[in-house]
């Protein structure tokens, strides 16, 4: 082959890259695909013959690169530079009104509350590096979790490389939407295998798979809202975390709602529990932040939790059909 035609193959393999990559930033970022699925297979076989044909221009953030061709042995534990936090609870709405109370001890500063729907899977920490995903993990117990990395590259809406070359932690929630919990319970009952007790188990299940196959058969996706070691982003706050990590493709949810006062995240919350069951994705509350980031700092964290922040959790839906419960052998 002539160098010609090698540059030509390069090129026609780049742009067959950048172009499906837009549409897949298209379809799971901003959920509004501009090309057909048929169209988008078309370009896909024609990167998956292009590097079958030179497999020396196969690079980790092709779209053909998404599962691992060797089933793993076990998990690495990995280190968080940062500890993966929980959230403290409130379960009323007195509770709220404490929580505001405290807040309002701990700044001066008039404060605004950002609320996010609390997605009810398994929390995961992504790293990027230039731009591109280098290493995935699970909370585990805050401070060491286990390496998913290859089964979170099987996450379509997990780019493989960002907008732009940054280099940080990002974090968030895997989860199951729940039409892919009802299909693949009624799928494994067919089979006569147990079924998943809830959505978030079968995230779990599906994250503790040694062989990415599986797990990418599974329809997980990804909601993110936080982010570590990111002063590469230039944010001064959660809300401006959120539109930032989106515009460089990554996946925020859309519910979210800035209010100056208790009372507006109150009736937000109210709000949220109406429509709760129309939603495509099981959520279990309502996460309630300080937006600022210097106001976080100022208010700061306990040993297990940021005192800036609580989960308002709904009482418990209708019971699942409680078989199987899956545990993180850690
Ligand atoms: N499940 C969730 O949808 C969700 C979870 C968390 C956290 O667990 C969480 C933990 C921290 F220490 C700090 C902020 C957080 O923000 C969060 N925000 C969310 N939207």
């Amino acid at each position: 082959m002539t160098t010609v035609d090698k540059e030509e193959t390069q090129n026609r393999i780049n742009a067959l890259k950048e172009k499906l990559n837009q549409f897949s930033y298209e379809y799971y970022v901003l959920d509004k695909p501009s090309v057909s699925d048929r169209e988008y297979d078309l370009l896909y076989h024609e990167l998956e013959k292009l590097e079958k044909k030179f497999p020396n221009l196969i690079t980790a953030d092709s779209p053909t690169q998404r599962i691992g061709d060797n089933v793993l042995p076990g998990f690495q534990k990995v280190q968080h530079d940062v500890p993966m936090l929980s959230l403290g609870d409130a379960f009323s709405q007195e509770d709220l009104l404490d929580f505001d109370q405290r807040i309002k001890k701990l700044t001066e500063k008039p404060v605004q509350y950002i609320c996010e729907l609390k997605i009810d899977g398994l929390a995961v920490s992504l790293h990027y590096e230039n731009g591109l995903f280098t290493r995935g993990a699970t909370r585990g117990d805050g401070t060491v979790g286990e390496d998913i990395t290859q089964n979170l590259r099987t996450i379509k809406a997990i780019p493989l490389r960002l907008k732009q070359p940054l280099s940080f932690e990002v974090r968030g929630e895997c989860y199951m939407p729940k039409d892919s919990f009802v299909k693949l319970n009624e799928d494994r009952d067919e089979k006569g295998l147990d079924v998943f007790a809830n959505p978030r188990n079968a995230a779990a299940g599906s994250m503790r798979q040694l062989d990415s196959s599986v797990t990418a058969s599974r329809n997980l996706s990804v909601f993110l809202y936080g982010a570590a070691n990111f002063a590469e982003l230039e944010v001064r706050s959660q809300s401006e975390l959120l539109t930032k990590l989106s515009e460089i493709g990554l996946r925020t949810n859309p519910e979210r709602r800035l209010f100056d006062s208790i009372e507006d995240v109150w009736a937000f919350i109210e709000e949220v529990g109406e429509k709760r069951s129309g939603l495509p994705y099981e959520i279990d509350g309502v996460v309630i932040k300080v937006n600022e980031f210097e106001t976080q700092e100022e208010i700061g964290y306990t040993v297990k939790a940021p005192r800036w922040a609580i989960a308002y959790k709904f009482p418990a839906e209708e019971a699942h059909t409680v078989v199987l419960d899956i545990e993180w052998t850690v």
